[in-house]
């Protein structure tokens, strides 16, 4: 019970994944660059891709879990369904009256709790409702908008929205409006999930003011974290993290927290998008990073509360090498080198593997050269298809946050 995760990459025992649903079809052209979408999946064979990729950990020995079945059994307490439905209502910004009676009586008809979150996922179209007794000035001005509740198109995004530290997490602030609802699973599943109610603390939190996210978030070790300060994390809530697991958390084991500062935009969103762990001493790369990339190291200060922070003038495998405790790091670059396969396969996520054990990896297909290179430097990759999930932007370390890594 619990969650446990100090690594990167030895063997994945328990993963949640969110298989993606009616929320995708909810993406149309006027609303794609919002939602953070470059084009709409085709559904059907988006989720084949997903079930290969969930078969494939599961053939793995991996025991994978889904959010919308985690967060079903937490609304099976009827209290605790009624908090998730009216916070939602909340969180949506429905704050007419008659809007806000008409979306309850409409959620409350649903009698299987699975089916009521998937449509919390997959957002409320306005003529799913009955006709509305328009009242307010917000109910008569009329606009063209189709939906009283946005979907979720990210959410088979699961590396996202919360991060595994150890054995807490860091329940994160989006950077986006459209994804910061998504964390409202994650808030109720650890507050009130009997696999994991007060087992798990929490060194971040929704409502706090600076933004990050779990793509940005790498467990290199037991007593080293990575962080990245990206489009999507700020340098802020990294001292915030840095602050709370030195100075006032139950985990004892963190000493160093690395922070990576990579360049801000979208190719580039997270440190994932660039950079995961493949084996004890290999990582993938994006080669567009290697040379500007800023390392701070991130200490606990001599003062109480206080953090030292030394920016890191040394090389990149360098700085990785003392803090995995390796004589040497081998970068494997993303399209060998070649800037345009480099680019084309990086915008696919080729630098964004699932390691599943020291050495394994899932891939995307799509990625052929990168993932030959893997192969020719001794990995063992698994390969899944891509041609649909990729549209969101995300590899398979995004589509996936580990619960359980052996230690
Ligand atoms: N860790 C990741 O890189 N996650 C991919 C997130 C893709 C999603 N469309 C987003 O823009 O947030």
């Amino acid at each position: 019970m619990g969650i446990k995760v100090t690594s990167e990459i030895k063997t994945l025992k328990k993963v949640l994944l969110h298989k993606p649903g009616s929320e995708i079809e909810n993406l149309t052209p006027d609303y794609l660059e919002r939602l953070l979408f470059d084009d709409i999946p085709f559904l059907e064979v988006a989720q084949q891709e997903h079930d290969a990729f969930a078969e494939i950990l599961r053939q793995n020995g991996v025991e994978v879990v889904y959010l919308h079945e985690l967060a079903a059994e937490v609304i099976a307490d009827e209290e605790i369904k009624e908090q998730f439905i009216q916070q939602f209502i909340k969180e949506a910004g429905i704050t007419s009256p008659e809007l806000h009676k008409n979306v309850y009586e409409f959620l409350k008809r649903f009698k299987n709790n699975e089916d009521l979150i998937r449509k919390t996922m997959a957002g409320i179209n306005k003529n799913e409702l009955p006709q509305l007794g328009k009242k307010s000035l917000s109910d008569l001005a009329e606009d063209d908008y189709p939906f009283v509740a946005d979907p979720m198109p990210n959410l088979y995004f699961t590396r996202d929205p919360f991060a595994t530290i150890g054995e807490g997490v860091s329940l994160n602030k989006m950077y986006s409006v459209t994804r910061n609802r998504e964390t409202l699973y994650a808030d109720y599943i650890f507050k009130y999930h009997k696999d994991f109610k007060g087992q798990v603390e929490r060194f971040y939190d929704r409502d706090f003011e600076y933004h990050i996210e779990g793509g940005d978030i790498l467990n290199l070790t037991e007593k080293t974290l990575a962080i990245g300060i990206s489009q999507r994390t700020q340098a802020d809530a990294i001292e915030h993290i840095a602050k709370q697991i030195f100075f006032k958390s139950q985990n004892k084991d963190i000493e160093t927290i690395l922070a990576f500062n990579i360049p801000n935009n979208r190719a580039m969103m997270h440190l994932d998008t660039v950079f995961t762990q493949i084996d004890v001493d290999k990582f993938t790369i994006h080669p567009g990073i290697q040379g500007p990339l800023q390392v701070f190291e991130i200490t606990k200060g001599n003062v109480e509360g206080e953090l030292k922070i030394e920016e890191l003038n040394a090389k990149l495998e360098d700085v990785l090498a003392k803090y995995l405790g390796v004589e040497k790091v081998t970068l494997i670059q993303c399209g060998g080198g070649d800037k345009v396969i480099a680019d084309r396969e990086q915008w696919n996520d080729g630098s964004n593997t699932l390691c599943i054990k020291p050495g394994e990896v899932v891939v995307y297909s799509r990625n052929y050269i990168t993932n030959k290179l893997l192969v020719d430097n001794g990995i063992k990759i698994h390969v899944i298809p891509s041609s649909e999930l990729s549209r969101g932007r995300g590899g398979p370390r995004c589509m996936s946050m580990p619960l359980v890594r052996e230690v």
